[in-house]
């Protein structure tokens, strides 16, 4: 595998799904791969999960780890190509890519949808421009419309905790007061569509994720009906597609309680975090034991692992 950056750069989702749980049962399998190889991780945006547990993953693999958050730490980077720079943005993306792949072996880069441009953000012109420019392997940490290491980590869990062959999984939209990506309802929509899993997904009118990520899927806007007999309910917000970017509902029916999880069959409610509590699920819930949301971050580690050992294998 040359990159990990979206479901076309590899081979097989179950076997990736299988080898992330090998490195869980033995983290320091393959600690030879990474010897005298730097990772650098290039974060555009805020995080917790992505930023411990890639770092985490890298050192299990025996690499060295940078840190930069860009802009911050470095100089704003210009990704348009012919413009005049006399603006606030110092350094071009194509200068910058390209001496970051000097210095890293391979690079891991999170840059969140702008939600302005729906074109700009679903041309993936960040992650893109990295896969041209840097010369070496790049790993999506979450990108305009993707986050393909939070899937991986929930397939990872899904597969540890079903009690039937094929499980019912609800995708189901929750409130939020701000325009939040849908880099990962798409990418969990499109992982989950290369299993064999029953799959809803949930959301209010007008909140319908695009055709291209969740194909023909059904999608219903009773969160009700959906939540019948469910064993796993991924809960996550999302801005509009359709009128990109906006914050068309903040309805509070729509929030996570205990009477909707006894609806499910036993489900267990699953959520990428950050989570609001109160706001899009109620503390019940998620301090019940039918949350693994825990259990789902830790496999974030085993997540990122899978993917650059295939990557390390690769170099
Ligand atoms: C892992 C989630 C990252 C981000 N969350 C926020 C709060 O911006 C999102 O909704 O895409
Ligand atoms: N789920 C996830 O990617 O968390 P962070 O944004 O904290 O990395």
């Amino acid at each position: 595998m040359k990159h990990f950056i979206n479901l076309n750069d590899l081979e097989s989702v179950p076997e990736l799904v299988k080898q992330g749980r090998a490195l869980k049962a033995d983290p320091f399998s393959f600690q030879h791969l990474g010897k005298n190889k730097t990772i650098g991780l290039l974060f555009f945006n805020s995080s917790l999960r992505t930023r411990i547990s890639t770092q985490k993953a890298a050192l299990n693999l025996g690499m060295n780890v940078i840190v930069m958050n860009v802009g911050a730490d470095s100089w704003q980077l210009e990704f348009e190509d012919g413009v005049i720079m006399d603006q606030g943005k110092a350094e071009h993306i194509k200068e910058a890519a390209a001496v970051l792949g000097q210095y890293c072996d391979v690079l891991a880069v999170r840059a969140f949808a702008e939600l302005k441009d729906r074109d700009a953000d679903y041309e993936e012109t960040v992650l893109e421009k990295f896969r041209k420019y840097a010369g070496v392997p790049i790993i999506n940490l979450e990108s305009a419309t993707r986050h393909p290491c939070q899937s991986l980590a929930d397939l990872i869990t899904i597969e540890e905790l079903k009690v039937v062959e094929r499980p019912k999984v609800v995708l189901t939209w929750a409130p939020h007061f701000k325009p939040l990506p849908q880099a990962v309802a798409n990418s969990f929509a499109e992982w989950v569509l290369k299993t064999d899993y029953e799959f809803v997904i949930a959301n209010p009118e007008g909140y319908d994720l695009s055709p291209e990520y969740i194909k023909n899927t059904k999608v219903v806007h009773n969160q009700e009906e959906a939540f019948a007999g469910a064993d796993f309910i991924y809960t996550k917000n999302w801005s509009s597609f359709e009128h990109y970017g906006q914050v068309l509902t903040q309805d509070p029916a729509w929030r996570i309680t205990p009477e909707k999880m006894a609806l499910t069959n036993n489900g267990k409610f699953m959520h990428c975090l950050p989570v609001r509590r109160g706001l899009k699920v109620a503390d019940e819930v998620l301090d019940s034991p039918d949350s693994v949301v825990i259990q789902q971050a830790g496999n974030r580690v085993w997540s990122v692992q899978a993917a650059l050992k295939n990557i390390l294998e690769a170099l």
